[in-house]
């Protein structure tokens, strides 16, 4: 297994071989998913959910129909089971001729039906296996019975690389144990484990009592609690089934486990949000839209691509500690990432122009295959020319409106602020959040004044835009700085602590653990 969670047989830097091959005649492949799964008339979820999410995400995917729903926004109004023999029919159908790199598994109603997949995937072997197990619908009808448990327990979840299930569908497997809270969840998660899977994901999406969905994953040795503020939407149908088909699609593409996980989670989130007024059916459970990223809110004409809540970790390289420590930024940012930071900026201040650009174009390489968006600083140019996420900028450099109208609608903005006036015009101009500092005293920006925790404190009052603190922060103080007490400073941004050292991965991994404790002291 690689230090990113790398799965089965593929190396760390795995990349499908489909994505990249190109033949002597130039034929372009692309990621191939195959998802075997119910259909669902409403479309939420199911085989058309699955359709969708690869479609969005890019890949290629087919699809094995294991049974009928009659199914709304109101529930599931009635099942047809397809005969085993049939879904044999598709499943040869389709393995003796896609080269699939990934077969994702959703609605298997019948042992049956688990037989015959098996057995195909035993003709036909693939690169990887996700398991939804799907059991009940959102609506709380049942899908799979009992029945299906032990094939499950047996044979199925020994040979998933991932299995994505909810607290119920856990607990069901686990022989009826309680999963109650995070706690409970981390345990659960450890006991399939045992069952067979190289890692498992349980989501908490249904656990009462919580501002935040969290969901747990587990790769065996370590636990990562992946957070995020929950949507209140009743378009909420076919979460799971996009959760999963997600992961099956950026393994295709080459991700390595926990960075699938993440994309995965992101993209619910972000089609939640986008889709959360939304009006389709007029029963409880509604649809979301999965091809958000294709479009712009029609009231900002913006695109809800960025998350807040990926401040928390915030690494901005620097030319001249790279070359003091003999790397390049590509393995610098690598390195960060591996240890857990959230976001990217390059603030590259001496590079020359050709070279940063090069440099940035295989960072932002990095930065999608792992699902962290990238940011220039100052360089509007370079941020174009490389498609990086956005940018960040000063109160010297290029005024914000017209990065704005410079970088178009979707991109993200972040803007300097060390007072309350600067915080107001950065969200008056269309900054999507404002970096405040130097919080402390720091060697890495000359003639830069420092405004203290009480200058963080009365920015991120004065502040509709989410914040992230910088200046002189690294694991001794990053603590203190979270403890301000204000709810829209979402993390730290930090030079010197992770790029003036002699290993970037073992300060990030420790800088993460940092502000994780400190965020659930809070
Ligand atoms: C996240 C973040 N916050 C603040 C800065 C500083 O930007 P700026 O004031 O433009 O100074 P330079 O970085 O350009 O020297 C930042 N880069 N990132
Ligand atoms: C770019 C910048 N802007 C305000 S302080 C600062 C430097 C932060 O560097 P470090 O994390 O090494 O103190
Ligand atoms: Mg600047």
């Amino acid at each position: 297994m690689n230090s990113l969670g790398g799965i089965r047989s593929w190396p760390a830097n795995w990349r499908s071989t489909t994505a990249l091959m190109t033949t002597t005649e130039s034929v372009r492949k692309i990621p191939q998913v195959l998802t075997v799964a119910g259909s669902d008339s409403g479309a939420g979820a199911g085989i058309q959910a699955d359709l969708k999410v690869c479609a969005a995400r890019g890949v290629y995917c087919a699809s094995v129909i294991t049974a009928v729903t009659a199914q709304n926004t109101r529930g599931v109004q009635s099942v047809h089971l397809l005969p085993p023999e049939f879904v044999s029919e598709q499943l040869k159908s389709v393995l003796s001729d896609f080269d699939f790199d990934v077969v994702k598994t959703g609605m298997l109603p019948s042992t049956e039906i688990v037989e015959v997949l098996l057995q195909n995937l035993s003709d036909f072997p693939v690169r990887a296996l996700v398991v939804d197990p799907v059991m009940v619908s959102t609506s709380g009808h049942v899908l799979a019975g009992s029945s299906i448990l032990s094939i499950f327990r047996e044979r199925l979840l020994p040979i998933a690389d991932i299995i994505t299930p909810n607290v119920k569908e856990a607990s069901a497997l686990l022989g009826g144990v309680r999963i109650e809270t995070v706690s409970d969840m981390r345990s659960a998660a450890k006991l399939l484990h045992e069952m067979g899977p190289r890692f498992v994901l349980v989501k908490g999406g249904d656990l009462p009592d919580s501002s935040d969905s969290v969901d747990v994953y587990f790769d065996g040795k370590e636990f990562h609690e992946l957070r995020s503020p929950r949507v209140a939407t009743r378009n909420t149908h076919g979460t799971g089934c996009t959760l999963a088909s997600c992961i099956a699609a950026e393994l295709a593409k080459g991700s390595s486990m926990l960075s699938a996980v993440k994309v995965a989670k992101r993209f619910v989130d972000n089609a939640l949000d986008y889709s959360k007024d939304i009006a389709i059916g007029s029963g409880m459970q509604g649809p979301f839209d999965h091809f958000f990223g294709l479009k712009k809110d029609p009231q900002s004409s913006r695109c809800s691509i960025f998350n807040p809540d990926d401040l928390f970790l915030y690494a901005v390289t620097d030319s001249r500690m790279n070359r003091k420590w003999n790397r390049s930024i590509v393995d610098a940012v690598k390195a960060a990432i591996e240890g857990g930071a959230t976001i990217i900026q390059l603030r590259e201040k001496e590079a020359e122009t050709r070279e940063f650009l090069e440099e940035a174009k295989a960072c932002v390489d990095i930065c999608r295959s792992h699902g962290v968006s990238l940011l220039i600083n100052d360089r509007i140019d370079i941020a174009l020319a490389c498609n990086a996420d956005g940018v960040h900028v000063g109160q010297s450099d290029m005024p914000v409106d017209l990065v704005r109208s410079l970088l178009g609608p979707d991109k993200i903005i972040g803007v300097s602020c060390k007072t309350p006036e600067q915080a107001h015009q950065a969200w008056k101009d269309g900054a999507d959040y404002i970096g405040s500092g130097g919080v402390f005293p720091t060697n890495t920006k000359a003639n830069n004044r420092t405004i203290g925790l009480d200058g963080l404190k009365e920015v991120c009052e004065a502040s509709k835009l989410p914040v992230v603190a910088i200046g002189g922060i690294g694991i001794s103080n990053a603590d203190s700085v979270m403890q301000i007490d204000a709810p829209n400073l979402k993390g730290v941004a930090v030079v010197s602590a992770l790029f003036d050292q002699d290993c970037v991965l073992t300060q990030a991994k420790k800088l993460h653990k940092t502000l994780k404790d400190s965020k659930r002291e809070i």
